[in-house]
């Protein structure tokens, strides 16, 4: 059993499938972007602020992390986020990534979808020449807010379709299940998009059973909790739906006490198509590149694991358009080396 070096765990090839561009929101830049949008922020400064990061669940997160973006204006402003967070991704070897954004969170402030999706784009398009990664856009409804309000959010997209790869469904999970969105998916189908969405977060395994039947999707973002449900176990292997699971979020947001009590070891032996990603990494403590090295570290994953969890985020990709960057990248996985 081959024990990667620590030094090159985290530089592994990789695709990132589960990204908040919100979350990536470092305190330096909040500051920044407050002062250049005249925003006053509740709190003093960076310290303060990060020492504002002691979460107790996803809502007691989520309120921190929706208030922050009151200091996002304008495209310049999305555009600097991306640029940051592609240039921090491109330091710990993605090659690839899947990046959600929020636009009612957004909207509701007053700024337009418009605004968000260009300023993104802005940044998406230099990705590969300046960093590196190719990039896919997935815009994420939030699922405490209506059904009504996702699909007008659907219909204000509309001009920017060409940009958008598929549809998600974040935000506050317990009391919010998939099915209350069905409509708003059947129309993101009609309309060539792909499909996922956050279940078994916090939710119950059937959650995740209903993402797959009443909405479609064709990954699962998070999934933890299917380890509840046996069945739900078997039909995902059987299926090879991919789970977007983010461990140094679980242990932040309290789904699990420690890292190592993560169960993703006993995921993957039990043959689920697991990848590992940073969801939130300004507010976690890591990028994907330390979520490896910390799963390497916490539950002794080794070499070839690592490497079947960097193998999966590729395969898992929604690369179908370009099976060719899809084989480049998987034999750059197979060809690296750890301990150079
Ligand atoms: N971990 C998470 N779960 C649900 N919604 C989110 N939005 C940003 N991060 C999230
Ligand atoms: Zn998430």
């Amino acid at each position: 059993m081959n024990q990667p070096t620590d030094r090159t765990t985290g530089n592994l090839p990789k695709a990132e499938l589960h990204l908040h561009i919100e979350g990536t929101l470092e305190p330096d830049l909040a500051f920044t972007l407050a002062a250049r949008n005249g925003v006053r922020l509740p709190y003093a400064d960076t310290e303060e602020l990060r020492r504002a990061y002691l979460f107790e669940d996803l809502q007691s997160f989520l309120d921190l992390y929706y208030g922050l973006m009151a200091v996002l204006h304008t495209e310049q402003d999305f555009e600097d986020l991306a640029d940051a967070y592609l240039a921090r991704a491109a330091a710990q070897g993605v090659r690839h990534a899947e990046i959600f954004f929020d636009p009612q969170a957004h909207t509701a402030r007053g700024i337009p979808i418009a605004t968000v999706v260009e300023g993104l784009s802005r940044a998406l398009e230099r990705s590969e020449e300046r960093h590196g990664i190719s990039t896919r856009l997935i815009m994420c409804f939030l699922r405490d807010q209506s059904a009504e309000s996702a699909l007008a959010t659907l219909e204000a997209a509309r001009p920017h379709l060409h940009r958008i790869t598929a549809v998600g469904l974040d935000s506050a999970e317990v009391g919010h299940p998939p099915a209350k969105f069905r409509e708003v998916y059947e129309a993101a189908a009609a309309l060539g998009l792909r499909r996922v969405a956050h279940a078994g977060e916090e939710g119950p395994p059937a959650y995740i059973t209903e993402a797959l039947d009443v909405l479609g999707v064709e990954r699962i973002d998070h999934g933890l909790t299917c380890m509840q449900d046996p069945g739900l176990v078997d039909r995902l292997v059987r299926e090879r739906i991919p789970l977007t699971l983010c461990p140094l979020s679980n242990v932040r947001l309290r789904a699990v006490d420690v890292l190592e009590d993560h169960p993703l070891p006993q995921m993957m032996a039990a043959g689920l198509l697991c990848t590992v990603n940073s969801d939130d990494p300004a507010y976690f403590g890591g990028y994907v590149g330390d979520t490896y090295h910390a799963v390497h570290e916490a539950l002794g994953l080794d070499e070839e694991q690592l490497r079947a969890l960097a193998r999966n985020s590729f395969t898992a990709a929604f690369l179908d358009d370009d099976e060719e960057r899809r084989r480049r990248y998987l034999a750059e996985v197979d060809a690296y080396r750890f301990d150079t």
